[in-house]
């Protein structure tokens, strides 16, 4: 048989095999090339936008987008809004169109649009468990009327009403001394890093919205305690960018998030598989209501986070302000020790038993820790600074007040709330740890609707606020009536260099910057 051969020029080179376009390896490398090169073309080719969406900023890195949005939350915020002419601007996460509006107007607008959604919202954020789209049914409205319209929200804030407050209390109460009492086991111990708090305010929420049988169970306690601190504490840059990369922290999180759902069906099926005896706990009150077993699941796997998030920033917070600030450390102190004595009937025994006998109105009195309130409004409003989001779930775009522009339909939307939370006007000497200013007289944050935004405003406030409120007070009046808090080094020595920093710019929200407290007995009798 005769074959053609087609006259070619061969070159040394390809003589050598060198550019032999057959090889796996020449193969492989034309298909990177060809990959990375489609990915470049896919990222830099911006999908169109709405002509009347603001202008972008220029604090972007080609290709990917707005880095400085999660690395460095605040300066990127302010450069972009230095550079606006409206004070609004957009930018790119990875090929995403995102609004950021600034000032008080588009403000009020942020947080009171109906068609702004806050878990559809969420997705952008770089923690987080469950918001990983598509939306589970269970945070969708339409389950109940009200505000609290989604599955979620209803079940939640039915566990918080009186009833079930007041029957778990002294759980509740426990909890927080047993939290305490475990920071300083023997004198050997008595340096702490006050973030270390979080287990208490995290155990108190599964009992209260979860189970006893998780609570009191050491081995899934800690299975619970260890998933959530990788949700919470496992930051994914990279995923803000583009949501499909398989990032490690992505795939730490994600991992963690089914090892919640296997934690929560494990516990309600073998409920569901009991039927000879009740058990007193939300997992029961949903299963009596007749709830769709996966909208249990869920429930369970998404409240453990979403109950944790903000409750145990500011629990360390609030800790570690008492070690800084000893006047308000003793001021609160006096105030837990008056209402501790009023309830018990033996002035001698410890105060954290007098705790144990306060009933649960006395806890919620606005009159009872005047200025525990303050002290807590003024580490809520340092610590709840960052990067709000909206989805505009219509395809309709929505008009931005004071301006001709608009957030385009089916677009996110963000507004930094440190803008409030460190306003000069609003908060005179905003660095500055100053309960004061929350006093009758003063209020600076009055001058502007939704001057004050630590328990969020609008159409999504904060559904945990009665819980909250109460955990915090419990947790630190156990803390205070134990021991006296001074701040150290890591080694217990004297800290000249020790204030209450709260970074903006810091780029792990939730990993807090480090600090130590150093614990004293107030009653050197009650631990011999
Ligand atoms: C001191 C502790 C807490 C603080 C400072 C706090 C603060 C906030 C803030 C600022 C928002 C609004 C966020 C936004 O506008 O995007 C919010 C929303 C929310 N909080 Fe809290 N929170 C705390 C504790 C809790 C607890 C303990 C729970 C649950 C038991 C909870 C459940 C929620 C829920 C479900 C929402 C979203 C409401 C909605 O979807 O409409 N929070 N919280």
């Amino acid at each position: 048989m005769d074959f053609i051969t087609p006259k070619v020029n061969v070159t040394a080179a390809q003589q050598d095999g060198l550019l032999d376009f057959q090889s796996p390896f020449t193969i492989g490398l034309s298909a990177l090339v060809a990959f990375v090169f489609s990915f470049l073309i896919y990222v830099s080719s911006s999908p169109r936008i709405h002509p009347k969406a603001p202008a972008f900023t220029s604090d972007m890195t080609t290709f990917l987008g707005a880095t400085g949005f999660t690395t460095r939350p605040w300066s990127f915020w302010v450069n972009s809004f230095k550079e606006s002419k409206t004070g609004h601007f957009s930018f790119w996460l990875g090929r995403r169109h995102i609004v950021g509006i600034t000032g008080h107007a588009a403000r009020k607008m942020f947080y009171d649009h109906p068609a702004l959604d806050f878990v559809s919202g969420a997705i952008i954020l770089p923690f987080g468990i469950h918001f990983w789209p598509p939306i589970h049914d269970i945070f969708k409205p339409g389950f109940h009327g009200g505000r609290s319209n989604t599955f979620f929200l209803r079940r939640m804030v039915d566990m918080m009403k009186t009833e079930p407050l007041a029957k778990k209390l002294p759980d509740l109460v426990r909890d927080a001394r047993e939290g305490s009492e475990v920071l300083m086991v023997d004198n050997s111990k008595a340096v702490i890093q006050p973030p270390e708090i979080w287990r208490t305010v995290f155990k108190q929420n599964v009992r209260l919205l979860f189970s006893n049988q998780v609570a009191d169970d050491a081995q899934r306690f800690r299975r619970a305690v260890s998933n959530v601190d990788t949700l919470l504490h496992t930051v994914s840059h990279w995923n803000v960018l583009f949501s499909w990369l398989p990032a490690p922290s992505y795939i730490r999180r994600r991992l963690a998030r089914r090892e919640l759902v296997n934690l929560a069906t494990e516990v309600v099926d073998e409920r569901l598989k009991r039927t000879n005896c009740r058990a007193d706990d939300p997992v029961q009150e949903l299963i009596d209501n007749g709830d769709k077993r996966e909208h249990i699941i869920e429930f369970f796997a998404s409240v453990m986070f979403i109950s944790t998030t903000n409750a145990h920033v500011i629990a360390g917070q609030l800790l570690n302000i008492m070690a800084i600030h000893p006047e308000w450390q003793e001021k609160v102190y006096k105030e837990i020790k008056a209402v501790g004595d009023a309830h018990s009937h033996n002035r001698d025994e410890p105060l954290v038993d007098k705790l144990a006998k306060i009933p649960l109105e006395i806890w919620e009195s606005t009159v009872s820790f005047p200025t525990f309130d303050l002290v807590l409004k003024e580490t809520i409003r340092m610590w709840t600074s960052f990067g709000v989001t909206r989805l505009n779930t219509s395809s309709d775009p929505i008009p931005i007040p004071g301006s001709d522009q608009v957030i385009p339909g089916n677009t996110f939307v963000i507004y930094n709330s440190s803008e409030v939370n460190f306003s000069e006007e609003l908060y005179p000497n905003p660095t500055t740890f100053d309960p004061e200013r929350f006093t009758e007289g003063r209020e600076e944050f009055r001058k502007q609707p939704y001057g004050f935004l630590g328990w969020g405003q609008g159409k999504h406030p904060c559904a945990g606020i009665r819980w909250a409120k109460l955990q915090q007070i419990t947790i630190v009046a156990h803390a205070l009536a134990l021991y006296k808090w001074s701040c150290c080094d890591e080694n217990g020595g004297p800290d000249p260099y020790a204030k209450h920093r709260r970074e903006l710019d810091s780029s792990k929200f939730f990993v807090l910057p480090p600090m130590y407290a150093k614990l004293e007995p107030r009653d050197e009798s009650y631990y011999k």
